[in-house]
């Protein structure tokens, strides 16, 4: 059944012109307790979710949608390791990365939790190595740098990852290079030493030409300077893919498997954490792991009203398909997860920008939102007015902390810089949700002239995310938490949020245009006539 067959979805849409005429002041009027009781708990989160255009028969509509349209028995299936991938023909088992080693799950009668835990415990010694100093380089002093190679789900989790645990990084200093631009890896390389430098290559397939073309350029960058047996002491390889692997030159040894079930933005818990678990330490990423499983477990087991990724996964199917709101920010209040709208455009746009269902029909109503954000308070002093007083609905997740590592006293000298920050990120979602009428702005002694300026309109949705601390536990329970809303969302909306075919012809098409651009190329008949107008410009500007 399409989403838009199914009965709850008629009354929903019907349900639509009715609750948006209450405004967000008449529905918290009328019920003194929304602010408490529209909220879910999930391990260390705190999650409010009170200020939506929603009312309790929103949320049992909202439900009922979920039971028609199979959310928990789709979970269930990708919980016993069925192919619901189907594009790709692949189980989808991102949660076994998670599994205590106590536990099991099995895979076409084998378990694989022994197998997780087996590369867990190489990537624990070989980290350990890296942080005690006992890896030697090529001239027999530790490794100080670790840089890691690899695009996409490759790179994005790690390195929003590690930006975000800055405080527990204690460890060789690790650094990204992701973009086939020469300027990423130049920049990266510049005041690095050859002999106390590893280059960690991540890449699923390990046929990324970003990738590949990163790693090619680094490993000259070494042999240039330490010879060709310099290579097996710097580079070490994260792949499913040995076969590729053992033909750039790394050795076997030095691989850190995953697998096919395991897709690329779903991996960061996996060997792909290679370089996250070098900087805070194989403690540390059983944490993070660990929290990851909490909400795992809460996913698995809460019911349908206390569920936060079902909820969440059902408000924002509200907003994107019902309500017609085409953005969602994410707009973090701490500066350590600048990283994170990046890595949630990922995960949720690859998942779910998706028109087919699993079956290839049409999936007939709009579906995944363009996720965009930044750190607050800086998107205060920049998008937040169209936030505030533009035509566009764009719900926002507000995710914030109550305590920083560290802080500082802030102006008044009372209060301190962690507590302005989170009163920045209340405030905001308050006035957001219940803005500011003419007659308010007036009764401040405005002109009523210029009032229209001034009026705040309000009823702008908004979710917080409160956290006990950015730690690498509550770290693990966020991602989680968005990953598995990433989940219900496809679930509703029936499609493969595993695959990513939408980005397989851009690739190709580059491969197919690079000789043009190359020494002998040139414009050509075959292409359209933007492109080659194009090609005819680059050569005109680099002759
Ligand atoms: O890890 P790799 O195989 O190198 O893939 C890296 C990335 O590239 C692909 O194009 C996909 O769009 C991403 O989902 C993937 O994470």
């Amino acid at each position: 059944m399409s989403v838009s067959d199914a009965t709850a979805w008629a009354a929903l849409t019907e349900h639509s012109a009715t609750i948006t005429e209450r405004s967000l002041r008449d529905l918290f009027a009328a019920d003194p307790a929304r602010g408490t009781a529209m909220t879910v708990s999930v391990g260390d989160l705190y999650v409010d979710y009170s200020k939506h255009r929603i009312n309790g028969a929103t949320m049992r509509l909202l439900h009922l949608l979920a039971r028609e349209t199979h959310v928990f028995e789709k979970r269930d299936a990708m919980l016993r390791g069925e192919r619901i991938n189907v594009s790709e023909d692949r189980p989808v088992l991102h949660i076994a990365l998670r599994k205590r080693r106590d536990e099991s799950l099995w895979l076409d009668g084998h378990d694989v939790v022994p197998d997780v835990h087996g590369v867990l415990d190489a990537m624990g010694e070989f980290t350990d190595s890296l942080r005690d100093g006992s890896w030697r380089g090529a001239d027999g002093r530790p490794i100080t740098t670790v840089v890691n190679i690899g695009i996409g789900g490759s790179d994005l989790g790690p390195a929003m990852v590690h930006a975000a645990l800055r405080e527990y990084c204690d460890g060789p200093d690790v650094r990204f290079v992701s973009n086939v631009d020469p300027a990423d890896l130049l920049s990266t390389l510049a005041d690095l030493d050859p002999a106390t430098t590893l280059f960690v290559v991540v890449s699923k397939t390990f046929s990324t030409f970003e990738t590949m073309a990163n790693a090619h350029a680094a490993r000259r960058w070494l042999v240039d300077a330490l010879g060709e047996d310099a290579v097996a002491g710097h580079f070490v390889a994260v792949s499913t893919n040995a076969a590729l692997v053992a033909d750039f030159g790394i050795e076997s040894s030095n691989v850190f498997g995953f697998w096919d079930w395991v897709g690329g933005r779903y991996s960061v818990g996996s060997a792909v954490g290679l370089s996250v678990m070098a900087a805070i330490g194989r403690h540390r990423f059983a944490e993070f792991l660990a929290g990851f499983r909490t909400v795992d477990e809460h996913f698995q087991t809460a019911p349908i009203h206390a569920n936060a990724p079902v909820i969440l996964g059902l408000l924002s199917v509200w907003y994107a398909s019902v309500l017609g709101a085409d953005a969602r920010a994410i707009l973090p209040y701490a500066n350590d997860l600048a990283r994170l709208p990046a890595y949630l455009q990922q995960l949720a746009m690859e998942s779910n920008g998706k028109s087919v269902r699993g079956d290839g029909t049409p999936v007939g109503v709009p579906t995944g939102e363009v996720i965009w954000g930044e750190a607050g308070t800086n998107g205060q002093h920049a998008f937040h007015q169209l936030l505030h007083q533009g035509t566009r609905l764009v719900p926002a997740d507000f995710i914030g902390f109550a305590r920083a590592g560290e802080d500082f006293i802030s102006l008044d000298g009372a209060t301190s810089m962690h507590e302005v920050l989170t009163a920045n990120m209340f405030a905001q979602s308050r006035v957001l949700a219940f803005g500011k009428t003419k007659a308010e702005v007036i009764a401040d002694g405005v002109d009523p002239v210029l009032a229209p300026h001034k009026v705040m309109p309000g009823d702008r949705p908004s979710t917080t995310i409160l956290a006990s601390e950015l730690t690498p536990s509550t770290l693990g329970q966020l991602i989680a938490l968005y990953e598995h809303q990433v989940f219900v969302q496809g679930a509703v909306w029936g499609i493969d949020s595993f695959d990513q075919w939408g980005v397989e012809l851009g690739k190709a098409s580059a491969v197919e245009l690079a000789p043009a651009l190359a020494a002998g190329g040139g414009p050509s008949d075959a292409m359209d006539s933007s492109t080659r107008g194009l090609v005819a410009a680059f050569w005109r500007e680099r002759t």
